[in-house]
């Protein structure tokens, strides 16, 4: 990447001024198990870009996916640059006691603070792609199967095992009404009337997620859905009514294909509702009325933010993937990976020469002397002075 010049002030006029984007180094990838291949082949691609070398560790959990990794990469990387290395948490754990230049992480919160806590000791700096209950507000100015298409598609996508897919849908009494129905056609259309026949429905991923997703099925009362099958981990497209906010449905991230209503009276009762909770990676709102969506917008916080859409802004490399607060530190895809696998080093070259012109700003100072050095700095003034 060249340089970027950047612009100078009066002291610095006849020097060159730039942004250098330098590779930190050593990176470390540590990636999740549900999207194997593209949440550890984009921030590779990205810290390639920015020159590192790289240490990736995919997650056993998915075995598969983790051996062709380990067989093929080999075969199109540089082997003095880039090692992959298997295994699980406790492999993990040894990597993380060692000293990278940059440790770049995608997995649950939880795991989230060991990793920065690890990093915390050699001051390597990080980016954690976390997950959270994704909020998804539908106002009842809305065409109610236009939104329960939508809304069906992103949640059951990879039997809803992804971190920006919409964890629970908050809207008022009237519009759950409308919207359970709406549902029950979106998962028939998609997925036949037995779902778990169904070729375009994923599995949950190991025996350990799928107890913990069929605990979840107890919740609230069931309205669609709620069949589960432990021999082949499937769980069918479900939707929950009468969820209460203290049942485990609504206090852990779903990552599954259950879909829990939560009904309120108002936009901002939705809004409040929000807001009480540690900040999602992603939002979404719905509703034919703009206002209604830029409300949303305006009075939350999110990674990301979907208006009358599911997570379709993943598509745009134009857009940085990253989370707030609970949800992530940092944001990567298109240039967004690029800057963040770069340090960007400030540099100022000037002339060996003209000495003359250093005059200004050599005590003693004055009166005079100071307020034109002050002047000649400009903005930046209050650094020096
Ligand atoms: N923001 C984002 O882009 C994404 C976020 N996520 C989030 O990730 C979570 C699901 O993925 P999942 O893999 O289960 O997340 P985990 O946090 O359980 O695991 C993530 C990675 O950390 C490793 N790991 C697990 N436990 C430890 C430990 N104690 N010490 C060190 N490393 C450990 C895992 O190894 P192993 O798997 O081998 O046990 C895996 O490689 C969800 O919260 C989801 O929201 C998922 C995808 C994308
Ligand atoms: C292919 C989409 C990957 C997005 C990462 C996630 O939401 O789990």
């Amino acid at each position: 990447m060249k340089d970027e010049s950047v612009s100078t002030n009066l002291l610095t006029k006849l020097s060159s001024a730039f942004i250098r984007k330098e590779p930190f180094g050593l990176v470390l990838i540590i990636a999740p198990w549900n999207y194997p291949l593209n949440l550890m082949i984009l921030p590779l691609v990205g810290a390639i870009a920015a020159g590192n070398c790289v240490v990736l560790k995919p997650s056993e959990v998915s075995k598969n996916t983790e051996k062709v990794l380990a067989e093929l990469l080999p075969q199109y990387l540089d082997q003095s640059c880039f090692a992959v290395v298997l295994g699980g948490p406790e492999e993990t754990g040894q990597l993380l006691t060692h000293r990278f230049d940059y440790i770049f992480f995608t997995g649950s919160p939880r795991v989230g603070k060991i990793v920065m806590a690890a990093a915390a000791k050699h001051l390597t700096p990080i980016t954690l792609e976390l997950g959270g209950k994704n909020p998804c507000f539908v106002d009842d100015n809305c065409d109610p199967q236009t939104v329960a298409n939508r809304v069906a598609w992103f949640r059951y996508f990879n039997a809803g095992q992804t971190c920006v897919a919409p964890d629970y849908i908050l809207c008022s009494q009237e519009m759950q009404e409308q919207l359970v129905p709406a549902l029950q056609n979106a998962i028939t259309r998609f997925y036949g009337d037995n779902p778990q026949t169904s070729p375009d429905l994923g599995r949950i991923i190991n025996q350990k997620h799928f107890k913990r997703l069929q605990g979840l099925l107890g919740c609230g009362r069931v309205a669609i859905g709620g069949q589960s099958d432990e021999g082949e981990r499937y769980i069918a497209p479900t939707v929950l009514v009468d969820v209460q906010e203290s049942e485990p449905v609504m206090q852990e991230e779903i990552f599954g294909p259950i879909l829990p209503l939560v009904t309120v009276r108002s936009l901002d009762e939705a809004i409040d509702f929000i807001n009480q909770r540690e900040k999602p990676l992603a939002l979404y709102a719905f509703s034919n009325n703009d206002q209604v969506v830029n409300q949303m917008l305006e009075r939350t916080s999110s990674g990301g933010f979907g208006g009358n859409d599911g997570f379709l802004y993943l598509t745009l490399p134009t857009l940085p993937l990253g989370g707030v607060g609970n949800s992530g530190i940092g944001r990567y895809h298109g240039k967004f990976s690029f800057d963040t696998f770069s340090h960007q080093r400030a540099c100022l070259l000037r002339s060996p020469g003209m000495e003359k012109l250093n005059d200004l700003r050599y005590p003693p100072y004055g009166p005079w002397n100071q307020k034109l050095l002050s002047w000649a700095m400009g903005s930046q003034s209050c650094i020096l002075l």
